[in-house]
């Protein structure tokens, strides 16, 4: 399908109320361009450790918005400009001008699949949902994903840590909690390796349908695993949710700055001797959350590497 593209350029400091006049003007969702660094949540939820510098924020933004070709753009571009004229009574929202181009034919929500095809973690296969397994493939553990707009495909190098690491310590029954579940591939895993039920924590909502449909495609039965939106590290209800003295085994594939938050708050939601493993972190911060692993009483296991990524394993004696 072709698209036609709108640019609107205004200024960043109005850009969330310009947003909002576009939505009631009907315009459905919109990407910004900015220099606006991004904040510490966009940051964790976008898995982005260490930035580049930046350009300076310059003040400017430009926001993209799409038109199917066959949509009545004259009649929307009508009540957009209308909407903008009212609010420019009451602040300064800069030049507004509105540029318009067209995409090429691509579906960009699914475009990223093209590169997604089978792949072995040791002797797991990880298949794209909408791929078959083939009579060829080695039997052994077959994980079917398909993340949506979710985090978790398995091809990570995180993802993979802790996927080894959990092969090591689950055991029959063990109660997973998997802060950050994404697509929920770490908790498949962990009950397909015989772990007896599941808790998934996530910022990002998409975590929900995500999780759902990927329990489906592997027939694991939906009450196997439960998912929970919010913040555990600062969410007093989350924590109550999840439970505490709970968990064999913690599995939090973030960041390392938020594994050092997340430490002295996770402890209380294992049982004595439960196993905490951590990934998605950048080797040379791997001092940082090996030190906050220790500072929260834990006994160091093992720190395993792939690449430039590190995963650090833990119990708590
Ligand atoms: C690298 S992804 C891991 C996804 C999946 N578990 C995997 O291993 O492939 C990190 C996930 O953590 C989530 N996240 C970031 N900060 C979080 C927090 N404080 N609590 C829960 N989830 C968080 C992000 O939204 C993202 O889905």
């Amino acid at each position: 399908m072709r698209w036609n593209k709108f640019t609107l350029k205004t200024r960043s400091a109005v850009e969330d109320i310009v947003i909002s006049t576009l939505a009631e003007a009907g315009v459905e969702g919109v990407e910004i361009e900015d220099k606006i660094p991004l904040t510490e949540q966009d940051k964790q939820q976008m898995f982005v450790d260490i930035l580049p510098e930046g350009p300076e924020d310059d003040g400017i933004a430009y926001l993209n918005f799409y038109l199917d070709e066959a949509e009545d753009k004259e009649a929307l571009l009508a009540r957009v400009r209308e909407a903008l004229e009212e609010l420019r009574s009451f602040m300064d929202i800069g030049e507004c001008t509105i540029t318009e181009s067209q995409t090429e034919d691509k579906d960009w929500i699914n475009n990223w699949k093209q590169y997604f095809h089978q792949f072995y973690v040791d002797d797991i296969l990880i298949i794209p949902s909408w791929e078959e397994v083939q009579p060829e493939d080695t039997p052994g553990m077959i994980i079917h994903i398909d993340p949506g707009t979710a985090f978790g495909t398995g091809m990570h190098e995180t993802t993979q840590l802790c996927m080894r690491q959990l092969k090591k310590y689950v055991k029959d029954g063990s109660e997973i909690l998997d802060v950050g579940t994404g697509s929920g591939i770490l908790s498949i895993a962990a009950l397909k390796m015989g772990a007896g039920h599941a808790v998934g924590t996530d910022l990002d909502p998409c975590a929900i349908s995500a999780t759902k449909e990927n329990l489906e495609a592997n027939d694991i039965p939906a009450g196997k695993m439960d998912v929970m939106i919010g913040n555990i590290i600062d969410d007093p209800a989350v924590q109550e949710n999840v439970g505490y003295e709970k968990y064999d085994i913690v599995a939090a594939n973030i960041l390392a700055d938020v594994l050092v938050p997340l430490t002295p708050v996770i402890i209380r939601q294992m049982k004595r001797g439960g196993i905490y493993i951590t990934s998605g972190i950048i080797d040379e911060k791997e001092s940082v959350v090996v030190n906050a692993v220790k500072a929260a009483g834990l006994e160091v296991l093992e720190v395993t590497r792939q690449g430039e990524w590190v995963s650090v394993t833990a119990r708590k004696n």
